[in-house]
């Protein structure tokens, strides 16, 4: 599913209108009929008492639409103009005089607080797309009020008051308890505080076909099970009549005396997520105590000087363990140690294969990488926003503000593919594409979650996915088993391990 800004809308909207000349009108009765279908199914398809919320707008027009919808389906409606209806033009205004001539029942909206009672639900077509900034009243106003009055609200595009692009919201910002997002989804739904405004999110087709996204090159998508299957062409049945080279072997660096346990869970996540072997590089002291723990994994100790870190450690060393494996992962549990700069940078060089960066092996980069050069096998970071501001040297909340921005404009500087980990994991590729995730829970904001994804982008690498594959395959199925974990414990009960356990690929 395309994901759009509004300016991208906007060019869309254009030249469906002009090029391929399908009228607005039929885009405006398309929306509106779907509108009214959302709002109808929100009451198990009762008839109710509607406020129909109409700003001057085309945003006013769908909700006018999808009000004569309403009627027509012996709903009761009355219409709420937040400007004076003469102020409306265009498209807005014929549906104004439509619903004019059919009788149907509206006001105008005056300062002062307008009586919300008796109805059951609203409609917000207040402000769409062609929002800037925050609200000005009156519509600062009615949305305040709107909010107040309790009753819930099906807001048509994006919520009023919602950046539609970043998804920040503005005060005053309608909270929805569900929208319905016309021909795409835009940006500000799909990402944080917007989610929360939005409700439940619903796509409705109105007449753009989905082509015309993919000629004018629309790159942000959501990560569906579809998605992965059709766009990124993942095949994810085992073939008969192979063997364990087949699949791949990994090699992980990971773990340290006080965070063993990290280097286990991406070990393990590597070897659930279908890699056929996997071999994890430890500090040489903890090489003993960790035998036999995971009988499937191999374990190789590196010299670390009796310290059972890797402060001690040789890059040459790791390297020398490098040269038939098909994917390599640094960083989960490995701690900071001076010199991690150069230990890392010679790992960077030196690594031929696919490599996966995590945790401390990005904080120890932060401050050299931008004069790294390229590599030629795939390269994913996967930081979480604490590691993304240290990556960039700025605010975690400047991180927030537009993940998907960011995260593209970062993978487009640097050539690497990028998951910026938290609610709504963004992975953004090299060539310009961004993909916004759709599973997991906060039940997994607990502590090694990350290194069971990082194993399993290794382990996806080491069996032949190209990175952006391996990235959004590896998020999606990390999220998932989260959420299947969560619906057997609970989220506040859920831990790493337990993403490990429900792992199906
Ligand atoms: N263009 C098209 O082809 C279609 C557009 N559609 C709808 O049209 C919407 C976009 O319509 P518009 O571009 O007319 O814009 P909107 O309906 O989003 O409304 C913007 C209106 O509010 C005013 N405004 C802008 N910022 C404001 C602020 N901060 N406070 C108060 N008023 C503000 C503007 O002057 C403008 O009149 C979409 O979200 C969608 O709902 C649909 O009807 C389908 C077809
Ligand atoms: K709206």
């Amino acid at each position: 599913m395309y994901i759009v800004t509004s300016e991208e809308m906007r060019h869309l909207d254009r030249y469906a209108i002009d090029s391929v000349g399908i009228p607005v009108l039929a885009l405006m009765e398309n929306a509106g009929r779907a509108v009214a279908e959302a709002a109808q199914s929100h009451f198990g398809g009762e008839k109710r008492n509607w406020l129909i919320l109409a700003g001057k707008g085309n945003n006013g027009g769908d909700a006018l639409v999808a009000a004569r919808h309403l009627v027509e389906w012996g709903h009761r409606v009355t219409i709420l103009y937040a400007e004076e209806p003469d102020r409306l033009t265009g498209e807005a205004a014929v549906q104004r005089n439509i619903a004019a001539a059919l009788g149907i029942s509206s006001t105008v909206y005056q300062t002062g607080p307008f009586n919300w009672r008796g109805f059951d639900g609203i409609l917000d077509g207040l402000l769409g797309t062609g929002t800037k900034g925050a609200p000005r009243e009156p519509y600062a106003s009615v949305i305040k009020e709107a909010n107040e009055s309790g009753l819930p609200i099906i807001s048509i595009d994006i919520p009023s008051g919602l950046d539609a692009d970043t998804g920040a919201v503005h005060d005053p910002c309608i909270q929805a308890v569900r929208t319905v997002a016309l021909a795409f989804l835009k940006q500000g739904l799909v990402q944080y505080p917007g989610v929360g405004a939005a409700g439940e999110v619903m796509a409705a087709p109105i007449g753009i076909p989905e082509e015309i996204a993919d000629k004018h090159g629309i790159k942000t998508f959501l990560l569906t099970d579809r998605l992965l299957r059709e766009r990124l062409g993942i095949e994810r049945i085992r073939l008969v009549n192979t063997h364990k080279g087949t699949y791949g072997h990994v090699l992980a660096v990971a773990g340290s005396r006080q965070m063993s346990g990290a280097g286990l869970l991406c070990a393990k996540a590597a070897l659930r997520t279908g890699c056929g072997l996997v071999t994890w590089a430890v500090p040489d002291q903890l090489a003993g105590p960790l035998i036999g723990h995971v009988p499937e994994v191999m374990l190789a100790g590196i010299a670390d000087g009796g310290r059972g870190d890797w402060s001690a450690t040789s890059p040459q060393d790791i390297l020398s363990w490098v040269a038939d494996k098909d994917a390599v992962a640094v960083g989960p549990g490995i701690g900071r140690f001076l010199q991690g700069e150069k230990w890392l940078s010679a790992l960077w060089n030196g690594i031929p294969c696919p490599l996966v960066l995590d945790a401390d092996a990005l904080n120890m980069m932060a401050n050299a990488f931008e004069k790294w050069p390229r590599r030629q096998a795939a390269t994913i970071l996967t930081p979480h926003p604490g590691e993304m501001a240290r990556l960039l040297k700025i605010s975690v909340q400047e991180v927030q503000k537009d993940r998907i921005g960011l995260a593209r404009e970062f993978s487009l500087r640097y050539g690497v593919t990028l998951v910026l980990k938290g609610a709504q994991t963004v992975i953004a590729t090299p060539e310009g594409a961004a993909f916004v995730n759709t599973t997991g829970n906060p039940g997994m904001a607990t502590g090694g979650t990350g290194d069971v994804l990082t194993g399993m982008i290794a382990s996806l690498l080491a069996q032949g996915h190209n990175a952006v594959q391996a990235a959004c395959l590896g998020v999606y199925l990390h999220g998932r088993a989260g959420d299947q974990a969560a619906a057997r414990l609970g989220e506040s009960a859920l831990i790493a391990s337990d993403i490990i356990d429900r792992l199906s690929i």
